[in-house]
């Protein structure tokens, strides 16, 4: 194992979860659906408290470890979260329950991003993540820029595509388009980009006031 591998095996095992987060991480892992990583989990709680976010949206609920983070230190927080399998909605309920957060914290949403994306208000999110399906993710960044405030961040975990993004050799249309967002975020004056290791890469776009 290379330097670089030991330094991010040692920055994923090394955040502390909750008892909640251990077991949405395992029902997760169960049901065939892949939470964000221990490193991951930990950026989206530090980013939450460091923008004191208030209003969080979530794209891609799964069973809820995201969630959980996301909530983790800002139990004041209202969570919007989307998600287009029943099934794992109805489990991330219970999992949020099973953590003592509040139904009134939770705003969870049965559908497809592409539709409900669209029907929020406009700069009212302090925090956006972006967990669903990657064919979509250039659209659901365009939302996201005007869904979330001045100031605030959208949040992209499985930004390296499993490797793709930064193997020359990969040449299919959704490793493309991950590169071309990442080129047209690094040159934006409106955002600006933070791309971390933790995971599967962590692209951070922070708005920049008007
Ligand atoms: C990678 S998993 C999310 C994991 C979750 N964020 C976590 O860390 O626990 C992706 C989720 O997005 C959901 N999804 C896929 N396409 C979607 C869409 N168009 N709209 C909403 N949810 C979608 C899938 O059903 C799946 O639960």
């Amino acid at each position: 194992m290379s330097r670089l591998e030991r330094n991010w095996q040692y920055a994923e095992q090394y955040p502390s979860e909750t008892e909640a987060q251990t077991r949405a991480r395992r029902l997760s892992l169960e049901l065939g659906v892949e939470p964000v990583s221990r490193a991951v989990a930990a950026q989206l709680s530090g980013l939450a408290v460091v923008g004191r976010a208030r209003a969080i949206c979530e794209v891609g609920t799964g069973v809820g470890v995201s969630g959980l983070a996301l909530l983790r230190y800002v139990r004041e927080a209202t969570l919007t979260s989307i998600e287009v399998e029943p099934e794992h909605l109805r489990e991330a309920r219970s999992v949020f329950a099973g953590a003592g957060i509040p139904a009134s914290q939770l705003r969870l949403i049965e559908g497809n991003a592409q539709h409900v994306l669209p029907r929020l208000n406009l700069g009212a999110y302090d925090l956006v993540l972006l967990d669903a399906e990657p064919e979509h993710l250039l659209e659901y960044v365009e939302y996201a820029l005007t869904i979330v405030r001045p100031g605030g961040s959208i949040v992209v975990p499985n930004a390296f595509a499993r490797g793709r993004v930064s193997d020359p050799a990969a040449r299919d249309a959704a490793t493309q388009s991950l590169r071309d967002l990442l080129a047209t975020v690094s040159d934006s004056p409106a955002i600006a980009p933070v791309l971390s290791p933790a995971g599967d890469g962590l692209l951070t776009l922070t708005r920049l006031d008007a």
